[in-house]
């Protein structure tokens, strides 16, 4: 598959570590930065991630900054988006398999490297499981339109 990932000052450390798994794992690649331990914008790096899983560019992303919070909230703007943060591999497992989770976030001051690594294996080797959880993911995507911004110079209704 081809993995996009992204960190912030916060999680370049734990990154070269999530690069090293992926790659051992067969998997291709797309890093998006931060590439040093100067202070950045965790949302400039979520957002690239994001888009890239959203657009079909990249199959699922990886992301991390101290708490993982804050890629977390960014990534789950993007429409098409499902970010879920974890910090053991069972909640890893479960984002795939019942939410169909696209986007893995991870705190680099929460879980050390071995632990990343671990929660990274269980979220690419999982699968979802559809059926019931397909209705309620369906639920989610149709609250996501719900809360959709008009198209540019689309007809606004009511009042
Ligand atoms: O954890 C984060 C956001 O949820 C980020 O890593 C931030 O960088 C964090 O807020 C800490 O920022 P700082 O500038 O390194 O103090």
């Amino acid at each position: 598959m081809i993995i996009a990932v992204g960190c912030d000052h916060g999680g370049f450390d734990l990154k070269e570590a999530v690069i090293e798994v992926l790659r051992q794992e067969g998997h291709e690649v797309r890093d998006f930065g931060t590439m040093s331990r100067e202070s950045v914008d965790y949302p400039d790096f979520a957002r690239a991630v994001a888009a890239a899983v959203a657009a079909g560019e990249a199959d699922l992303g990886v992301l991390m900054c101290g708490t993982g919070i804050g890629v977390s909230i960014t990534a789950n703007k993007v429409p098409g988006i499902r970010a879920a943060l974890c910090a053991e591999p069972y909640s890893a497992r479960m984002a795939r398999q019942h939410n169909d989770a696209n986007v893995l976030c991870m705190g680099a001051r929460v879980v050390g490297p071995g632990l990343a690594q671990d929660i990274v294996r269980a979220f690419l080797t999982a699968r979802f499981e559809g059926g019931r959880h397909a209705r309620r993911v369906g639920k989610i995507r149709a609250i996501e339109l719900e809360f959709a911004p008009p198209p540019p110079g689309g007809r606004v209704t009511g009042g």
